[in-house]
């Protein structure tokens, strides 16, 4: 059995699948496959292991019909039309659970980062802009004891809300599809409606995964309902805020500060404005780029890989395997 990875991935996952005895493989070129050309190479596989940003859609799906799983080495699988692959018996997996912790580490840094302009403060010094110390220069803001909102409080945002609790005592507050029963225990977090968590938090981090729902989903419209003085997160999906938008947010002063992970398109241009706003912290998309995470999250894309090709259920199944044995 001959299966495909897109980019390459930790050694960790690299042994299960020789070790199982699968013939494996890897794109190793600095710059992502031409979708065409990677379809047409994984006309000889029976496995792809997706470790980079390819679109799975239907027509990737139905040019590949022959494959038996398509294994995401992420928990994300926004770039899937799972409709597709059920419909064509293709199996999806990914890898949820493990990135939480790192996730949420920088959503949390991003917080940090935004409210002591910290990556701002960084980009002087190396301008020769650190002069004297100013008692009115380089204010920030502080975090303890003000409200975290999540939207999306799942795995990851459980995380995170335990990061601020437990470092500022942060209040938690969240807008989720369903009530959160663990995190109402743990830190008290209180289900809101999405304006309410809007104009109630100083801090609102995002932890959805990109759905037609959830696209857009922070506009205009949302940045006019927070607070002037509020940050906002977002380590989901770049799909899920309006850039123009947050932009206009911020130049405005209609929002205090933002930190992104991630952003729409990535990777972000190296003009964008983002970049030069003193209040803002982006990221290039590395929420789960620990050695220890990206090692745990190789390990179960190979394991689904190696169970699907074994006609046995995946163990984190988007789209589970039909092809039981
Ligand atoms: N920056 C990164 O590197 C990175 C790493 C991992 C995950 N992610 C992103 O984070 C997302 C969340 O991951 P997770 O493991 O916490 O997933 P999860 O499924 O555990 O949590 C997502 C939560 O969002 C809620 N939700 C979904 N649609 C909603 C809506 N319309 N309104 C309100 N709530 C909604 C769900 O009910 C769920 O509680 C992923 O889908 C992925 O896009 C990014
Ligand atoms: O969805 C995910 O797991 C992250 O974005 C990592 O790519």
């Amino acid at each position: 059995m001959k299966v495909y990875i897109t980019r390459n991935i930790p050694e960790a996952g690299l042994k299960l699948l020789k070790d199982a005895g699968l013939d494996i493989a890897v794109w190793t070129e600095n710059y992502h496959q031409p979708e065409e050309e990677l379809i047409k190479v994984l006309q000889q596989y029976d496995a792809v292991l997706v470790s980079g940003p390819v679109k799975v859609d239907r027509h990737f799906l139905e040019s590949c019909r022959h494959l038996k799983i398509v294994s995401l080495m992420s928990v994300g699988y926004d770039n899937v039309d799972t409709e597709a692959a059920r419909a064509l018996g293709i199996a999806v997996g990914n890898t949820p659970g493990v990135l939480s912790g790192a996730t949420a580490d920088a959503a949390f840094l991003l917080m940090l980062a935004a409210s002591r302009k910290a990556f701002h403060m960084h980009k002087e010094i190396i301008r020769g802009n650190w002069n004297f110390w100013d008692p009115t220069a380089n204010l920030g803001l502080e975090l303890g004891g003000r409200t975290l909102g999540i939207v999306g409080l799942g795995k990851i945002g459980f995380e995170m809300a335990k990061r601020c609790v437990g470092a500022y005592d942060m209040k938690v507050i969240y807008h989720n599809r369903g009530k959160n029963e663990e995190a109402e225990k743990a830190f008290g977090a209180v289900r809101v409606s999405f304006d309410e968590l809007l104009e109630q938090s100083d801090v609102v981090s995002v932890h959805t995964a990109l759905t037609p729902e959830t696209k857009g989903l922070f506009n205009k419209n949302a940045f006019s309902k927070m607070k002037p003085s509020s940050i906002f997160i977002n380590t989901a999906r770049g799909g899920v805020h309006n850039e123009a938008d947050l932009i206009a947010a911020l130049e405005s002063g209609t929002i205090w500060g933002a930190g992104l992970d991630v952003t729409n398109p990535e990777p972000m241009a190296a003009d964008n404005p983002l970049l030069n706003m003193p209040n803002v912290a982006v990221l290039p998309h590395i929420g789960s780029a620990t050695v220890d995470t990206r090692n745990a999250m190789a390990v179960i894309a190979a394991k689904n890989v190696i169970l699907a090709l074994g006609k046995r259920p995946l163990e984190h199944a988007v789209v589970e395997n039909i092809h039981l044995a």
